[in-house]
């Protein structure tokens, strides 16, 4: 399916609609999007997340709770710790020159683009269903002055416009429950150069709690999203070339974060889900970092 928009100044331009009903209902949940959790937190520094956080709460920072302030001060303590979570995302994703190009898939308003062009002085290329989120995206690139580095579009991340092979390294930070795994791995394997990275940051269930609890259940009734197992991300990357380096178990990492977010005025009503099934051991917060064989 195509969309054609036509301007006086643009002959015509093509933007591909959605593959699926259900990325057309994506895509619509991410224009609509505004929540104060996350346009306040990335109001702190300028980068927009749409991902949790991970490290120990700063409690020193925090102060006490009846001081003036503390309200501003929680919001920059749940931005910081959104903000690790990308650092260490980025950590493992291999030696980066100036000269390579990454691929931010599922990229959100590109917090981690930005944070991966500033580390690394390579161009990122996001892409995300949202035209809102794009063009949220180029702005702040541009903003930035980083326009011609960092670069956002809207785009499928199972059918990108990435010449085989080029890409060093990609990631998908908190976006692989929209997607059938074999296909996204499919694609990353495709565009990834033989010995590239790819790192994922991910809840997944847990084989080992038997099938997804109901809060995991509630989680994906939230988001609209559709939260795989463990065991599948490891299958996918077996069958598509993306052997697994490291498996980080990041879920005592992200309690914190959400205990801390429970006692905001920012909660949104999915905190108890997330906190209850982290502690159940039904739900993990893991990251995977592979390399492309
Ligand atoms: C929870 S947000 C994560 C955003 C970003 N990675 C971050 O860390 O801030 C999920 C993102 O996945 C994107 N997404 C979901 N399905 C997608 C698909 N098939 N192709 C491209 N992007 C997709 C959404 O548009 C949204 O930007
Ligand atoms: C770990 C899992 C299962 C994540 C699901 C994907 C998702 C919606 C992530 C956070 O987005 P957000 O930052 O927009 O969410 P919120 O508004 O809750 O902060
Ligand atoms: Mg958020």
């Amino acid at each position: 399916m195509t969309t054609e928009l036509t301007s006086a100044d643009a002959p015509s331009v093509f933007i591909p609609g959605p593959a699926t009903p259900y990325q057309g209902d994506i895509a619509r949940y991410w224009n609509n999007e505004a929540r104060p959790v996350n346009l306040r937190l990335g109001d702190v520094d300028g980068l927009y997340h749409h991902h949790y956080g991970i490290g120990a709460v700063d409690h020193a920072a925090l102060g006490d709770p009846q001081a003036p302030g503390y309200e501003q001060r929680l919001i920059a303590e749940l931005h910081r710790l959104e903000s690790a979570q990308a650092e260490t995302l980025l950590d493992h994703l291999g030696p980066v020159t100036p000269a390579d190009t990454l691929v931010d898939a599922g990229c959100g308003r590109g917090g981690t683009s930005v944070m991966a062009h500033q580390r690394f002085g390579c161009r990122v290329e996001g892409v995300t269903l949202s035209s809102a989120q794009a063009d949220f995206g180029n702005r702040r690139a541009k903003e930035l002055g980083i326009e011609d580095q960092v670069r956002a579009r809207v785009c499928n991340m199972l059918d990108t416009p990435f010449d085989k092979g080029s890409i060093a390294a990609s990631w998908n930070n908190e976006s692989t429950m929209y997607v059938d795994l074999d296909d996204l791995f499919a694609e990353h394997a495709r565009l990834l150069r033989p010995g590239g990275r790819y790192v994922t940051v991910t809840g997944c269930w847990n084989p080992r709690y038997g099938q997804p609890s109901k809060w995991v259940s509630q989680i994906n009734a939230h988001f609209e999203c559709n939260i795989h197992s463990r065991r599948e991300y490891l299958r996918a990357m077996a069958d598509n070339r993306l052997v697994p380096q490291a498996v980080v178990d990041l879920t005592p990492d992200t309690l914190p974060y959400w205990e801390l977010r429970a006692t905001s005025s920012l909660v949104t009503g999915i905190e108890e889900a997330f906190i209850e099934s982290y502690r159940d051991g039904s739900f993990q917060y893991v990251l995977i970092a592979a390399d492309r064989v």
